[in-house]
């Protein structure tokens, strides 16, 4: 299937700018709204393809929402999308005419470009997905290392190059403890002392704090830069998923580039979103256009 960033021209031609409004105005509410909806969009295209089907809820707790690599996407990021489609439906030339995966993927590139990252031609034309199992996740650990890593995202086609830029989505937002308490508890060598200190503070125990959280970016955890790749270089990855990216040889060295050269980092992030977004593509034969995001029609 092809996707046309000018798919809607004539179908909704106000569609960008009716989208956008909806993010800043999610935006100036919560700083939650930009990493809850870029983590969303990431969360729906690899189970099923960029079809929304993450935003379905079923009455029986069989969808995917309720997986537990699932669980934690923050309301945040479903309500953004929510008051996109709103805005869009609200006017009457668009009502009922674009899907909830082609709103997600417009309202992501706009939280990245509103917090300071790239900003690039989002293609459309994908249907909704009319099915969402919990049986159906799989989604990459927190604890994998960097042969897991590419083996999952080698499945859908993304390169090395597209994982590590994709994992600079890291740059932006925050981790529960729980994905993490195992490098605090023995101190893991690869976090660096300062920073393990550090955590070891906001994360003291995790039978008495379920809420506790870190930044995934300690340095700019609100600004879409390339930060997240410095930090990696002094030990300061949160994730064993991010600190392996520059622990193990075979991929230091893209993790440098991204590190000294924030615009490689940028179009390689740009290019690996735009194939990420093509994944699963439905359509009328197989898809629909949903009329509430939460709810097959
Ligand atoms: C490479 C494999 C990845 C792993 C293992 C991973 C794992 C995680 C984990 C454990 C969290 C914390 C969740 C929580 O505390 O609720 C998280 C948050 C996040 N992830 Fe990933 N992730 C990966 C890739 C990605 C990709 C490709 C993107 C987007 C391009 C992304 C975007 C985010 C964002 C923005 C957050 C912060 C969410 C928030 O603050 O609400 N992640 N990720
Ligand atoms: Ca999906
Ligand atoms: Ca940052």
């Amino acid at each position: 299937v092809q996707l046309d960033p000018n798919y809607y021209a004539n179908i909704c031609p106000n569609l960008e700018n009716l989208v956008r409004g909806a993010v800043v105005k999610m935006m100036s509410q919560t700083p939650v709204a930009a990493p809850a909806t870029l983590r969303l969009f990431f969360h729906d295209c690899f189970v099923m393809g960029c079809d929304a089907s993450i935003m379905i809820m079923s009455s029986d707790g069989s969808d995917e929402w309720h997986n537990p690599a699932d669980f934690s996407l923050k309301a945040e990021g479903f309500e953004t999308v929510l008051a996109a489609k709103a805005a869009v439906d609200g006017d009457l030339q668009c009502t009922n005419k674009v899907s909830c995966a082609d709103i997600l993927a417009l309202a992501t590139r706009d939280v990245v470009s509103l917090s300071g990252g790239p900003t690039w031609p989002v293609e459309l034309g994908r249907y909704d997905g009319k099915v969402s199992l919990g049986s159906d996740v799989v989604l990459p650990s927190p604890d994998f290392n960097l042969d897991q890593l590419n083996g999952m995202f080698g499945s859908f086609g993304l390169t090395q190059t597209d994982m590590i830029a994709l994992s600079g989505g890291h740059t932006i937002g925050a981790s529960s403890c729980m994905f993490f308490y195992n490098r605090l508890y023995p101190g893991d060598p690869t976090v660096s002392p300062g920073f393990l200190l550090q955590l070891q503070q906001s994360c003291p125990n995790p039978l008495l704090d379920p809420n506790a959280f870190a930044f995934l970016d300690a340095a700019t955890p609100l600004q879409f830069d390339n930060a997240y790749f410095r930090n990696l270089q002094q030990g300061m990855g949160l994730l064993n998923s991010d600190q392996v990216l520059f622990n193990d040889p075979r991929s230091q060295g893209t993790v440098n580039l991204f590190a000294s050269n924030q615009s490689a980092f940028f179009s390689a992030f740009v290019d690996a979103m735009t194939r990420l977004g093509r994944l699963g593509t439905k359509t009328a034969v197989d898809g629909e256009i949903r009329r509430d995001c939460r709810f097959v029609n």
